[in-house]
């Protein structure tokens, strides 16, 4: 009797252990069913080298090699490409009908773990938040970046931009990124927050000294573990970072509230705007005010930094180019040196065609990220629910199908007849659809402010021996030793006839003597 009862309690005890483990398995498996799914897709799909554990991290951080990937990413590996962030694989989606598909879908609107990780450092605002909360917040904001609601800016815009050609004129051969990022500082303190950083009060802005720790975290998979990073020396300069940024906001917020509306009567900054709609929202409160303003300080910064200092660097490089910017500056001017107004800004359209050309060949921002939502039908393959994506303007920008000859300079490529035949989704540095950059109207008025002030004051060219543009991928795209110019004041001012271009006649005997500074207008 003591034996048959063992034997049962045995057979019972077997058959409950494979029906709970049966059970787990079909648990995991279910909740793992998209992950799996998206595995068996990646190991279908090809793609660079990949390592087990680390997958493709090392690539992240050689730049030689992400420039390589990047400009042949599309002739290698086809429109879908696989890569490993650790074990977790992420598609890259280069083509431009496959673009439409995703972004262009009001629900494929997530992003995913990546930006989870900014929240530690500028908080919950537009560009890291989703759901129902980004989408109040985009409806809110979107109208005060109404083209007519810009004007606005402007003038500061054209005020710190004839404060940097002052800057300029002390200097001959300068690292222009670190001009230029200051200028984009003192620009962004002033639309955003309403303030100097030249004021006593302000000068030790903790803006100025940002630092992204993602881009550490992704080149170390084991960095993405909140349990691990939590420890590190990283987190805790995050946190410190996070808590100035938030606290200095909070100040100027505060000071605001105190002394009413805006420092100068007719501008409206971007807090301002932000207070506003807290006033009319309840659901829009301090805490929003404060995010979306780092947010927004921090959107605007590297990625126009970026953007001029690039465009500068083609223009010194393709002096051809230069002087026909220079041209269309002298019609729209004539010899006034007044500062530039929203009209003016409007007559610029070939210095439009040339910073759009940078941003072809040097994104500000090379790749963004999103998760998607449900099943994604993308040529012959099915993106499972669940899947990371990867969006690389970048890539997209080097595919030689769209764009002949893609390492080519041309800003023809945008001139309005032939922009009418780029695929809508072909050029993408702002992103595009619904999340695309609600600022790329304010960048690129800010942009051309800059360009248009120097380029009417100074003949530029690349420095000897600093010609090469090294690039360095971060979450922004940067020259890795800066970009090197060299500034010469240009002598006449006067309208240019038609054919006039106002360059340096001799450019071999320039190069032979580079002391040779006397700009000759013809
Ligand atoms: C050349 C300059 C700029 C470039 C190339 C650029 C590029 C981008 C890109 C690619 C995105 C999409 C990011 C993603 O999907 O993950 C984005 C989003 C965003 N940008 Fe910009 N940006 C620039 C300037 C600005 C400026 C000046 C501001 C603000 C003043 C700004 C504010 C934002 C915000 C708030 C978002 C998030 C929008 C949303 O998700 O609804 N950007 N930008």
């Amino acid at each position: 009797m003591h034996k048959l009862f063992v034997e049962m309690t045995v057979v019972l005890s077997y058959w409950i252990y494979n029906i709970l483990l049966t059970l787990i398995v079909i648990i995991v498996t279910y909740r793992l069913k998209n992950y799996i799914r998206a595995v068996f897709l990646a190991l279908n799909l090809p793609g660079p080298l990949a390592y087990p554990i680390i997958g493709n991290a090392l690539t992240v951080t050689n730049s030689k090699k992400m420039e390589y990937l990047g400009t042949n990413a599309f002739t290698l590996y086809g429109p879908l490409m696989r890569t490993w962030i650790s074990i977790i694989p992420f598609i890259f989606v280069l083509d431009p009908s496959h673009l439409q598909t995703v972004l262009g879908n009001g629900k494929l609107t997530r992003k995913n773990m990546f930006y989870t990780l900014l929240h530690n450092f500028i908080g919950e605002g537009l560009i890291t938040n989703n759901g129902e909360k980004w989408r109040s917040h985009r409806k809110l904001i979107q109208p005060y970046f109404h083209i007519n609601a810009l004007e606005n800016f402007v003038t500061v815009f054209a005020e710190t931009s004839s404060e940097l050609v002052k800057r300029l004129a002390e200097v001959d051969e300068v690292k222009i990124t670190e001009y230029i990022n200051n200028w984009v500082l003192d620009t962004l303190h002033r639309a955003v927050l309403d303030i100097r950083i030249t004021d006593e009060e302000y000068k030790h802005s903790p803006f100025r000294k940002g630092e992204l720790i993602v881009p550490y975290r992704i080149s170390r998979p084991w960095m993405l573990m909140d349990f691990i990073f939590k420890f590190t020396k990283s987190a805790h300069d995050e946190k410190k970072q996070k808590s100035s940024l938030h606290a200095f906001t909070k100040r100027v917020l505060d000071n605001k509230k105190k002394h009413g509306a805006s420092t100068s009567t007719n501008f409206i900054s971007l807090l301002d705007m932000f207070m506003t709609i807290a006033e009319s929202n309840p659901s829009f409160e301090e805490k929003d005010i404060i995010d979306e303003t780092c947010t927004f300080m921090l959107a605007g910064q590297d990625s126009v930094g970026a953007a001029t200092a690039f465009s500068l660097y083609f223009l010194a490089k393709h002096q051809d180019v230069q002087a026909k910017v220079f041209k269309e500056q002298s019609n729209i001017f004539e010899d006034d040196s007044r500062l530039p107004n929203m009209q003016d800004l409007n007559e610029m359209k070939y210095l439009e065609q040339c910073i759009k050309e940078t941003m072809r060949l040097c994104p500000s921002v090379p790749i963004v990220s999103r998760v998607l939502n449900e099943d994604v039908n993308l040529g012959e393959y099915t993106l499972p629910s669940g899947t990371n994506i990867f969006i690389s303007p970048f890539v997209t920008h080097r595919m030689e199908y769209l764009y002949p000859e893609p390492l080519k300079y041309n800003p023809d490529r945008f001139s309005s007849e032939n922009s009418s035949k780029i695929h809508p989704y072909g050029y993408i540095p702002f992103s595009s659809g619904p999340r695309n950059c609600i600022g790329y109207k304010f960048a690129l008025l800010e942009i051309k402010c800059a360009i248009s002030s120097i380029i009417r004051n100074y003949q530029i060219r690349l420095v000897r021996g600093k010609e090469e543009l090294n690039l360095s991928y971060r979450i922004t795209l940067r020259a890795k030793n800066g970009i090197w110019i060299k500034f010469m004041k240009r002598m006449n001012q006067k309208k240019l006839k038609d054919g006039d271009y106002g360059i340096i006649t001799n450019f071999s005997t320039f190069a032979q003597n580079s002391r040779l500074d006397i700009s000759i207008i013809y």
